[in-house]
């Protein structure tokens, strides 16, 4: 008999986080087998459906954890079962309503009685459970997860929550044992790659991107390097970018491209930020790197490095940040700190091989190009690793292989998605284990990502906030993001600005919302007065 429903909205405190010591494995007898064994390639099925709808939302509003959501059910009338699915939904960005109140509004009273599939745990954050709800108040029966949250303090709460309000809820890989389930597995953990390493390694997922001849060179031996790689190949990477959060060159190739490193052609794409780093600090006084409009800029460089050339940059909105030691790893962490969950490499062979002897570079992607160049000095992707032999070669793992146009894209893995499913402690390692203990030792708070312990303060979380407009009557603005960008424009009397501040009041997500109130303060700043109370 399911224990009573927990009324909604109690989510255990932290301290009563517990593990699932007992993995439920049913032992049915053999007249199931043949049923069970449909039902797994059913639940496999769905379940690779909803990594591929988390899939929608990436390269939308990164860096957010990529969540999709099935809610099926077997039709009698049909073996098509497409058509068992009655609402599906993918977290369009931070902010917006999550993946499972959209599948179970579409679902609407087909869900009674359904099963939904989600390939990754909800993180409904600190306070809020709109997932788990939506799901119950839905009438969903059954839900099925690819993967349990990889963040300890949100790991297994709302597996929690949904058995508690008396829902059966499978988890690939400890209630549900079968080799069907192994292709969709893989497609919830490449989904979310960058939430997973992050969680392990507390370093931004890292990616290295370069375009490369058939001889084996990223540019000629004088520098020059456009193009290497097709318009293609180059619109992918444009895609590449609006998946990350942040995007990194080295210095020179800053003095010898001139880069813009902006997503530009992906439709509402995502703003990566652009981060060079440089030792030296010897870098142009003017770069498209440094026009902030495009896209926020980061020098990474040692400490004192040319400090009057860093005032000037200051000057035109580049945030310089020094280092005691410049390295990838030290970059990396603070990465981490700002909470970033992807990062893109763009740099030359110099730094490459700098972050792969750092082991920060995760993740490959090599665009072969079907001309020669030449030159004995033209440079390479990867410059010095130290290796003698060929036997040390790193060799990459769940390597694939595209064409794109006349180019081909090899991309592989250099260290395995990390597996971050609980490890269920024998029951002899019980005693040592100690849910009451505390995760939380701290009185200081703080919060970059909705995710986060206490992201519900965070500008992107999906809180609304109401306040008297200029009419004293009560308006409600989506986030508290919403409320940012518009505040830019309330303070000139002018009917532009008042129509800005109702495009961002009809921003579909604070991600929007951000990038129309940073466009149109760029356009015409003159509409940016001093601030004043917000009407
Ligand atoms: N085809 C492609 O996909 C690409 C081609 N390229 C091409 O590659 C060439 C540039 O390659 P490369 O010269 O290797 O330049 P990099 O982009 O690798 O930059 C090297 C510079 O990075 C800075 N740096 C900071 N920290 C480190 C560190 N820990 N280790 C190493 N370097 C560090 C230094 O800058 P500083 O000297 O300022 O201190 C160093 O000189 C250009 O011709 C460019 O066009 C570049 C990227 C992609
Ligand atoms: N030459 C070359 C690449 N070069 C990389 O792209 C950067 C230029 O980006 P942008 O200024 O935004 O167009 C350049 O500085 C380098 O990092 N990339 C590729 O995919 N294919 C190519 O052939």
């Amino acid at each position: 008999m399911p224990p009573s429903p927990r009324p909604l909205g109690v989510a255990p405190a932290p301290a009563s986080y517990s593990l699932n010591l007992f993995p439920r494995r049913r032992c049915l007898p053999a007249r199931h087998a043949v049923s069970m064994a449909a039902s797994h390639a059913h639940d496999a099925h769905f379940l690779r459906r909803a990594a591929d709808v988390a899939d929608r939302s990436a390269g939308l509003a990164s860096p957010h954890p990529n969540f999709g959501c099935v809610i099926a059910r077997p039709q009698l009338e049909t073996d098509d079962v497409e058509a068992w699915v009655v609402g599906e939904g993918y977290l369009y960005s931070q902010g917006t309503p999550c993946a499972e109140l959209l599948a179970a509004e579409e679902a609407g009273e087909h869900a009674r009685g359904a099963t939904a599939y989600l390939n990754l745990e909800p993180d409904d954050c600190y306070g809020n459970s709109t997932a788990v709800s939506s799901l119950v108040q839905a009438g969903v029966t059954r839900v099925v997860v690819g993967l349990r949250h990889p963040l300890k303090h949100l790991r297994g709460k709302a597996i929690q929550l949904l058995r508690h309000q008396g829902i059966q809820v499978d988890v690939v890989g400890e209630d549900l044992q079968s080799k069907l389930f192994k292709e969709a597995l893989g497609s919830c953990l490449i989904v979310n790659a960058p939430l997973l390493y992050r969680a392990a390694f507390h370093v931004p997922f890292s990616v290295l991107k370069y375009a490369m001849t058939a001889d084996g060179k990223i540019a000629a031996s004088t520098g020059h390097a456009s193009w290497v790689s097709g318009k293609a190949s180059r619109g992918r990477v444009f895609e590449l970018r609006g998946r990350s959060d942040a995007i990194i060159v080295g210095g020179n190739t800053v003095r010898l491209d001139n880069p813009r490193l902006t997503a530009r052609h992906v439709k509402g794409g995502h703003v990566p930020v652009r981060i060079v780093m440089s030792q030296s600090f010897n870098l142009p006084e003017e770069a498209n790197l440094w026009n902030v409009h495009d896209a926020y800029t980061i020098v990474a460089t040692q400490r004192g490095a040319r400090r009057d050339l860093q005032k000037k940059l200051a000057m035109k909105g580049v945030e310089v940040v020094e280092f005691e030691m410049l390295n990838p790893r030290d970059v990396m962490s603070y990465c981490y700190d700002r909470g970033y969950l992807s990062v893109l490499w763009e740099c030359g062979g110099t730094l490459a091989a700098s972050a792969i002897s750092a082991r920060v570079i995760h993740k490959v992607y090599a665009f072969f190009a079907p001309k020669i160049i030449g030159g004995v000095n033209a440079p390479t992707p990867v410059g010095e690793l130290g290796m003698k032999q060929m036997t040390q070669a790193i060799d990459l793992i769940d390597v694939s292989y595209e064409q794109v146009d006349r180019d081909m894209l090899m991309s592989g893995f250099l260290q395995p998605i990390p597996d971050l499913s609980p490890v269920i402690p024998s029951v002899d390692e019980i005693p040592s284990v100690d849910p009451e203990v505390s995760p939380y030792e701290t009185n200081i708070i703080s919060f970059y990502k909705t995710w986060d312990t206490f992201g519900a303060f965070a500008n992107f979380s999906p809180h609304p906030i109401s306040l008297p407009d200029e009419n004293g009557d009560c308006f409600t603005w989506p986030t508290v993001e919403h409320y940012y960008q518009a505040h830019k424009f309330v303070s000139v009397d002018n009917p532009q600005a008042r129509d800005i501040v109702q495009e961002i009041k009809q921003a579909r997500s604070p991600e929007e919302a951000a990038r129309i109130g940073r466009t149109r303060q760029r356009e015409l700043p003159e509409l940016i007065g001093s601030p004043r109370k917000l009407m």
